[in-house]
């Protein structure tokens, strides 16, 4: 089943009303798109990793995706696209304030020239996507796409428009997407930019649909 963009905020929303707060929701879907990097990357402890965050709750994805890989051996490096106090929400905060304490993540706000790793996570842009694609994301995407290693992109390829199925430009083209909770309508339309989809399940109640689906 396909569900619109305000479907999810919506169903969000009530789970965190119902004690599942968006962290956890967080947790559950960086480690769920962590499992699934491991399946088709087996020798992810070799690798070099390195997650583009925005500074909303996709880039929030990607922090808690880079502690599960430090966790697996990996060397992660996690660019966030804007300085850490200008984070938006409490959930990925938090998930920064963790990984400030961890030197085996190299983390860096901001940058001018972007490493070429051997495996790149998009966690730019998820859902809240609206309009043109501003600076630094545009970039970030460009980059992105001028990589020929595999790459991942959190929810939906960032630039493409979840509910609408239009892909800004720049948009990212992914290897493999993974997307949480249920399809997102737009997400099927552009298989050339989202690769293989994986939906995965984050651990929000059934009950948190009641009224919505
Ligand atoms: N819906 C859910 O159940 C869950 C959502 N999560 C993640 O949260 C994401 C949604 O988070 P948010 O609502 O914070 O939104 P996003 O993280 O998708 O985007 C918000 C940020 O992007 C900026 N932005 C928006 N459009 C832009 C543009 N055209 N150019 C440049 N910057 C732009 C905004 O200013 C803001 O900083 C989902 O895609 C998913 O990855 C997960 O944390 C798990 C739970
Ligand atoms: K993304």
């Amino acid at each position: 089943m396909e569900i619109s963009v305000r479907q999810m905020y919506d169903i969000e929303e009530n789970g965190h009303k119902m004690g599942f707060l968006k962290k956890f929701m967080m947790e559950n879907a960086g480690a769920a798109a962590v499992r699934r990097l491991c399946e088709r990357v087996p020798d992810i402890a070799s690798k070099e990793v390195l997650i583009l965050s925005g500074m909303g709750n996709n880039g929030g994805d990607g922090l808690v995706m880079a502690r599960h890989l430090a966790g697996h051996g990996a060397r992660v490096t996690v660019i966030l696209l804007g300085t850490h106090d200008r984070i938006r929400t409490e959930e990925s905060s938090w998930n920064w304030s963790i990984l400030k304490k961890m030197p085996s993540v190299r983390l860096m706000e901001g940058c001018d020239s972007y490493p070429r790793p051997d495996v790149m996570i998009d966690a730019v842009l998820g859902t809240g996507i609206a309009g043109d694609i501003r600076e630094p994301y545009a970039s970030a995407i460009r980059h992105i796409n001028g990589t020929e290693c595999f790459t991942m992109a959190v929810d939906v390829p960032s630039g493409l428009n979840p509910e609408t199925g239009l892909a800004a430009t720049p948009s990212v083209r992914a290897d493999v997407t993974v997307t949480f909770h249920k399809m997102k309508r737009g997400i099927p339309q552009r298989p050339d930019l989202t690769g293989r989809v994986y939906v995965e399940k984050i651990g929000i109640p059934p009950e948190a649909e009641e009224g919505v689906l």
